[in-house]
């Protein structure tokens, strides 16, 4: 269970409180107003925030004093997931070594995952030679050989055309979630949620509210969500 106790972040004269808990294995989507604090919130967990008191819990263990690397967390932001100067593959091999000293063994598994995610022959190209699509698949395979159980997505397939997005959206249900990975998912659309999410938390008022069931929410959305929606 990641759980957060009692968290509080803050930021000029924003304010955020998130006592919750997320369940292991499951995506849920994080939905709100721009500027509730989505981004902030999952910066906390992943450990580029430091809140003003709470305290972040994977099971027994405390993250909150935790550097980001060190906490059991991958995040895949919006833009800039891929080092420019790196290939395919090196960007993909930094999830398993940051020195990318990797043994031949190690660069197999790099080709492997790069195969899972439909980049197989694309790992000597640097990025920029890769469209859009092809950017975030690699970015994915990094988090996926990094092989962290909890891994935050800040939107990172907005750009993406619907397809797209929509095949990004469902790799990641085949690939993280269906490997027991507890999945947080910021989205601003709600049919993303619809499509993956087994749960989803509103951020809205200052909270983060405990998740709730995609289905139930959606069928009988409380104040929030409907005010959200319009
Ligand atoms: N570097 C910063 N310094 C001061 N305030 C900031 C900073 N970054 C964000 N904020 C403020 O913190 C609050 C939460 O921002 P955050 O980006 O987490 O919201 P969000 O819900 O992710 O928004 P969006 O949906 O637009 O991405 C906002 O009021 C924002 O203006």
């Amino acid at each position: 269970m990641l759980i957060c106790d009692g968290l509080e972040l803050r930021q000029d004269d924003f304010e955020l409180r998130a006592d919750l808990q997320f369940v292991v294995g499951k995506v849920t989507g994080l939905i709100g107003p721009s500027g509730a604090g989505k981004s902030t919130f999952l910066s906390a967990i992943a450990g580029f925030f430091v809140p003003v008191s709470g305290r972040v819990l994977w099971d027994d263990m405390e993250l909150t004093r935790l550097s980001p690397s060190d906490r059991p967390v991958s995040m895949l932001f919006q833009d800039n997931n891929l080092f420019p100067h790196l290939t395919v593959a090196q960007n993909v091999g930094l999830g398993l070594r940051p020195s990318l000293r990797l043994s031949s063994t190690e660069a197999g598994r790099v080709e492997d995952v790069l195969e899972s995610v439909g980049l197989a022959g694309f790992g000597g190209r640097k990025p920029a030679a890769l469209s859009g699509g092809q950017q975030s698949r690699a970015a994915l395979a990094r988090v996926l050989l990094a092989d962290r159980p909890v891994v935050l997505l800040d939107e990172p397939f907005a750009a993406l055309g619907p397809r797209l997005k929509d095949e990004m959206l469902d790799l990641v249900k085949t690939t993280l979630a269906d490997q027991g990975r507890t999945v947080i998912m910021v989205t601003h659309d709600p049919n993303d949620a619809k499509r993956i999410a087994d749960d989803v938390a509103i951020v809205a008022d200052g909270t983060v509210s405990m998740p709730v069931a995609t289905n139930v929410l959606f069928d009988d959305p409380p104040p929030a969500l409907v005010a959200y929606l319009g």
